[in-house]
């Protein structure tokens, strides 16, 4: 029997740094030839470009394979198998595949895909590794507000639902058989073993919970964790578990075109006025800067931002954009206002 072909998915809420960590694992290769699948919410294919645009050595374009449809645990049957087999199907078929989900997305829908016969005789799930974002964490956002579940249970009295934050982060923290508590840089060195441990203990199985900055951990260790995850489904828990299917109507997504700006910094300072006022949690996006042949990335998380030129545009590829995604009720026409300036 040929050996199957390990697959590792990545998960972690929006902008724990997932593509930051694929972007890793493709330039420590080692001479493996590993495959991606990556899938985001919101239009636009930023990561899947941030990815095929990245220069490493030895990565082909045709090595990442970009998932259009927002929800990849929704889409299993109509894109992510088909994906699957033609990346297996391939003459030169991958060593190892990657497939980094999108930040609201429920692992547990795509481990089970691994179960259909189809699939599971030929790759199994090395590994489920799911990226925190350590300063979010620190500051509460996926812990469940007591004041909003209170005035949400004044409302109806039958209302028993986690915060979405919280329920999205458990749930890709309960399939993980490796954490990453990302962003160390930005938390004060004496919290970290603290926050680690807080999420150790939150976890449905013993875990292993490891630090770490601009997601840099040695492929050794991430790569060949021989879990099988898809052997062992019932240890990890869903909010989803019984439910035939589940709904993404908690958030939306959009893109405000941008035309090019005379700089950068008064779009940033925008940016971070709008994601700060609307409670915005995460905008990325490319833009066309005057005077400038590269195009600026722009990512931000919550209010904190960073951008880099990172490529030329590529021929046609000139409207420059941001894809907002948050909570729904977002306030489009004002957001986009703010934005545009
Ligand atoms: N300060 C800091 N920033 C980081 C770190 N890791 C990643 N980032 C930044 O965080 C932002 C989001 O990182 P991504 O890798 O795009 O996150 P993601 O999880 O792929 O985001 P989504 O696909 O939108 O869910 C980018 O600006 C990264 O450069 C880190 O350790 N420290």
């Amino acid at each position: 029997m040929t050996p199957r072909i390990p697959a590792t998915i990545i998960t972690g809420f929006l902008g724990a740094g997932k593509t930051t960590l694929v972007r890793h694992l493709l330039q420590n290769a080692g001479g493996r030839r590993i495959a991606v699948i990556v899938n985001e919410f919101g239009s636009l294919g930023i990561d899947g470009g941030v990815l095929a645009g990245c220069g490493i050595e030895g990565c082909d374009e045709d090595q990442i394979v970009e998932l259009s449809n927002g929800c990849l645990c929704c889409t299993v049957a109509d894109e992510f198998l088909p994906a699957m087999e033609a990346l297996l199907d391939r003459p030169n078929p991958p060593e190892h595949i990657v497939i980094e989900t999108s930040g609201l997305a429920l692992p547990k829908p795509l481990l089970k895909a691994f179960t259909w016969p189809a699939i599971r005789s030929r790759v199994t799930v090395d590994g489920v590794i799911a990226l925190v974002d350590g300063p979010a964490v620190a500051a509460g956002r996926f812990a469940d507000d007591p004041e909003e579940v209170a005035r949400l249970m004044a409302e109806d009295p039958a209302y028993d639902h986690d915060n979405p934050l919280a329920e999205v982060f458990e749930d890709q923290l309960g399939s993980a058989d490796l954490v990453l508590l990302n962003k160390t840089d930005l938390l004060a060195e004496s919290d970290i073993a603290g926050l680690a441990a807080g999420i150790a203990a939150q976890l449905p199985r013993a875990v292993k919970v490891l630090p770490s900055r601009e997601s840099r951990i040695d492929p050794a260790i991430l790569l060949g964790l021989g879990a099988a995850a898809e052997d062992d489904l019932a240890s990890r828990p869903s909010h989803h578990d019984g439910l035939d299917d589940h709904e993404h109507d908690d958030w939306e997504s959009f893109v405000v075109p941008l035309p090019a700006q005379s700089a950068p910094e008064p779009l940033i300072a925008r940016l971070q006025q709008t994601a700060a006022v609307h409670d915005v949690l995460r905008m990325k996006g490319f833009v066309a800067v005057e005077g400038k042949p590269l195009r600026l990335l722009v990512q931000g998380v919550g209010s904190r931002f960073r951008h880099e030129y990172d490529r030329a545009w590529a021929p046609g590829e000139t409207a420059g954009g941001i894809v907002v995604i948050g909570r729904k009720g977002l306030d489009q026409a004002a957001i986009t206002q703010a934005i545009q300036g």
